[in-house]
């Protein structure tokens, strides 16, 4: 197989004397959706900041297009983070910027100048809000803030878009349609994904690969068919929603 985009390498990310990440092991292939699953608190948020370099490793590696990047410094991060755009949990939009403004943000600090009021309404365009950059974040419902903060991520032209939970607190129609918007970066602009949800309906429409963490380490990876089809005591309550408590009848 040619080389993942992303190899992560026994990662361990301590904070005090909690140990989040214990020796996670994953590779990000070119051009393919992986969602990572795993209960809450387990760390998916954690090993997510670690790929654009957002958080240093305890221990481990993290390489993007074969390259280590855990110990860089903050300048010599730019150029990798201008590969892996990120859809942080929420959106994390600035409600005093406009649209435009938000989405030109990473494009400012990376002091660039030429270009940007097109490369906004390219990216706008992608997620489907062709001319909103006039618009005030509180002026959004929560759908078009999540795509605004989709725009923002694309707005560099990156080979890969992290998103951490892009369907938090979305209706299950407007959540198919981000579904969509993440598909649609894969196939018609050959981005690799990575995608951490707890939305298992999602899972089955966007996933060519599945990994899921437990205990800060990679428990189980395969595709979403094998993870229909897993009798892996771990895995089945969490894909049938099952905590074990009985319900009156
Ligand atoms: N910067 C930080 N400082 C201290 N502790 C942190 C920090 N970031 C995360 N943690 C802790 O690490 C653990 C894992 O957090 P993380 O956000 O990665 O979980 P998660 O799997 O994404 O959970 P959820 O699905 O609920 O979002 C949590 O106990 C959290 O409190």
């Amino acid at each position: 197989m040619a080389d993942p985009f992303i190899r992560v390498r026994g990662l361990e990310q301590k904070f005090g004397s909690q140990h989040v990440l214990r020796g996670v092991d994953l590779e990000v292939h070119r051009g393919e959706t992986l969602v990572i699953l795993g209960g809450s608190g387990g760390g998916k948020s954690v090993l997510l900041k670690h790929l654009p370099g957002l958080l240093q490793p305890w221990r481990g590696t993290v390489e993007i297009d074969g390259e280590d990047i855990s110990t860089l410094t903050e300048r010599q991060l730019a150029p990798y983070r201008r590969k892996v755009g990120i859809m942080f949990q929420g959106g994390a939009l600035f409600d005093s910027l406009t649209v435009g403004e938000n989405v030109a943000f990473s494009l400012r600090e990376a002091g660039e100048k030429k270009g940007i009021r097109d490369r906004v309404a390219e990216a706008l365009e992608i997620v489907r809000l062709p001319g909103q950059e006039k618009k005030m974040p509180s002026e959004l419902s929560g759908g078009m803030r999540k795509r605004v903060a989709l725009a923002r991520a694309v707005v560099g032209r990156p080979a890969c878009v992290l998103y951490d939970e892009p369907h938090a607190g979305l209706d299950p129609i407007t959540a198919d349609s981000i579904d969509h918007l993440i598909k649609d970066l894969q196939t018609g602009h050959g981005m690799t994904n990575v995608v951490v949800t707890h939305d298992m309906r999602s899972v089955f429409h966007i996933a060519d690969r599945v990994a899921f963490i437990q205990e800060g380490r990679i428990h189980w990876t395969g595709s979403p068919e094998e993870l229909k089809a897993t009798e892996d005591p771990i895995l089945r309550p969490f894909i049938d929603g099952d905590s074990g408590e009985p319900w009156a009848t």
